[in-house]
Parts: structure tokens; C-alpha cells; sequence
């Protein structure tokens, strides 16, 4: 293996100590809401792990479970009802929702102080304008483990393939941020392996498993992989990332693994926001360790 393996879970075990050091720091304990509607398999592992990683950084942590045919209204009402808790800080809706269910209508009863996610009108209006608001997990994630390879990415290009609201486009806002030079690519890009061998930081995030193979990766660049994606490979099922790991390592510099890398981030960084949101919300200074 020529690259170097960049351990999500590891940073993410970091990351959540932090957030359990400032949670400690508040008058009161933070408080986490989130909302999951139906029976998803996946949705409701992710959520477990959720309640779970609130419970062990301090938090005050609720799961609101609605059946899979819950009107528009009974879980729009659910999620209002939330933003009008004074001891609620966070709120967050698990996606995706149930098919016949407007979700952009959903995440718009979130009230953008509580939005711990980053997926309001609001939050995304304040990554454009490169504001102080709380920032999508994944992408957030992402970014950390990229800062840890690459403090300065002046100079640097950057290309995110996929353009999806939770990941790619915040994805491709918070490196422009950073000064790197950013390209998104997408289902239509005209060949996709020479806009991504241009990149000295690949992020993939478009849910095809093993998309991106080696002849597509600039020797030396810092390959992030958000794809999860459940395959079937010789009568078992495995979870592999949107890039082909094991040839990829052999190009790349350094490489996100799947399962290990961005994944175990998503949840460390939804925990960050919530202690930065209860900070706010408690009228006290976000405390340093979680600061950026
Ligand atoms: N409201 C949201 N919904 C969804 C989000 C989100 O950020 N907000 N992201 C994903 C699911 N997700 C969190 O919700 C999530 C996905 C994956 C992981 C993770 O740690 N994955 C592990 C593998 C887990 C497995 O065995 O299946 C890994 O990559 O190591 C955490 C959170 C969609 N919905």
C-alpha cells in the first residue's frame, strides 16, 4: 500500500472527547432531538449510533419516532413542537424521509438556531456568504480530516464529484472557503477521469460503489471517499466506498478507508454542532476545544 490510510474513527474519537470537555463546560446540558419516521434499516442503525454518541458526550438526547405513513403535517407539527422547546438546542431529521413526504418542507420547520444538520435555506445561505452558521456533518467531516493531510490548501485543487445538498454542494463551499481551487463534477461531466486526475484533493460522494478507479487519481492526492454502499461479493454482503480502495491506495497519497473513514465524523460532527448550538442558545462562549 502505497498511501497513507486516513483513520475517521480515530479523529472522530478525538473529536467527540472535545464535545464531551465543552458539553461538561455549559450551565446546562445540551440538548439533541432527533426525528426518524418509518422503518429504514439504515436510517435507524445511523440513529442508534446517534442517541448513543449524544448519551456518552453528556447530552440530553431524545429520539422522536414516527410510523412510515405519518402525514405531511403530523411531522412537520412533531418538528415545530421541537422548536418551540427551550431545551431543545438541536434538532435533527433523519433522511431520507419516507416516499409521498416533502422533506425540503420538513427541514424547513427547523428553526436555523436549532438546525444541526446545516440543511435550512438559512444554514446554506450562511455557508455561501461564509457566515457563522452550523455546517452539514459530512461535509464538515471531511473537511476536518482533509485539514489534518492538508492545513493550506491555497493553491491546491479540488474536485468533488457529485453535487447532492447534503454533501457535494456544501462539500465543494466549505474547500473554496479554504482557498483551494474547486471543480464539482457530476452524472453529466465529459470524462470524468481526467477532470479527477486534475485534483490534488478527490472527494467522491455520489453513492455508486467503486466509481473511481486508480487510472483516475493523481499519484500523491488525498482521496476522500463518501460513498457507503452495501454490495454483495462472493455470497456476502459488504460495504464499500464510491472509490475502488484497494487500487486506489496504490496511487494515492493518502485515502479515507469504507467503512472507518468519513462515516464515524458525520455523527462526531452533528455532536459539535449541537454543543456549539446549546452554546449559543445559552447565551455563552462556544468553548475553545470546539472552536475552529
Ligand atoms: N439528517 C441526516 N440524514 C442523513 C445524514 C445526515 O448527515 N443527516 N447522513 C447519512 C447517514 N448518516 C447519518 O445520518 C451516517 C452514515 C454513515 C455513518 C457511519 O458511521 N458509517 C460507518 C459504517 C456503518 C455501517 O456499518 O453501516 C462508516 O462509514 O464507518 C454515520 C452516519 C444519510 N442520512
Amino acid at each position: 500500500m502505497g498511501a497513507q490510510l486516513i483513520d475517521g474513527k480515530a479523529a472522530a474519537a478525538r473529536l467527540r472527547a472535545d464535545v464531551a470537555e465543552a458539553a461538561a463546560m455549559l450551565p446546562r446540558k445540551p440538548g439533541l432531538a432527533v426525528v426518524l419516521v418509518g422503518d429504514d434499516a439504515a436510517s435507524q442503525v445511523y440513529v442508534a449510533s446517534k442517541e448513543k454518541a449524544a448519551a456518552k458526550a453528556g447530552f440530553e438526547g431524545r429520539v422522536h419516532r414516527l410510523p412510515a405513513d405519518s402525514s405531511q403535517n403530523a411531522v412537520e407539527e412533531v418538528v415545530r413542537s421541537l422548536g418551540a422547546d427551550d431545551a431543545v438546542d438541536g434538532i435533527l431529521v433523519q433522511l431520507p424521509l419516507p416516499k409521498g413526504l416533502n422533506e425540503d418542507a420538513v427541514i424547513a420547520c427547523i428553526p436555523t438556531e436549532k438546525d444541526v444538520d446545516g440543511l435550512t435555506a438559512a444554514s446554506a445561505g450562511q455557508l455561501v456568504l461564509g457566515g457563522e452558521g452550523l455546517v452539514p456533518c459530512t461535509p464538515q467531516g471531511s473537511m476536518l480530516l482533509i485539514r489534518d493531510e492538508l492545513p493550506d490548501l491555497s493553491g491546491k485543487t479540488a474536485v468533488v464529484v457529485g453535487r447532492s445538498i447534503l454533501v457535494g454542494k456544501p462539500l465543494a463551499l466549505l474547500l473554496l472557503e479554504k482557498n483551494a481551487t474547486v471543480t464539482v463534477a457530476h452524472s453529466r461531466t465529459k470524462d470524468l477521469g481526467a477532470v479527477c486526475r486534475e485534483a490534488d484533493v478527490l472527494c467522491v460522494a455520489v453513492g455508486r460503489p467503486e466509481l473511481v478507479t486508480k487510472d483516475m487519481i493523481k499519484p500523491g492526492a488525498i482521496v476522500i471517499d463518501v460513498g457507503i454502499n452495501r454490495v454483495e461479493r462472493g455470497g456476502e454482503s459488504k460495504l464499500v466506498g464510491d472509490v475502488a480502495f484497494d487500487e486506489a491506495k496504490e496511487v494515492a497519497g493518502a485515502i479515507t478507508p469504507v467503512p472507518g473513514g468519513v462515516g464515524p465524523m458525520t455523527i462526531a460532527c452533528l455532536l459539535r454542532n449541537t454543543v456549539v448550538a446549546s452554546a449559543r442558545r445559552q447565551g455563552v462562549a462556544v468553548p475553545e476545544v470546539v472552536a475552529d
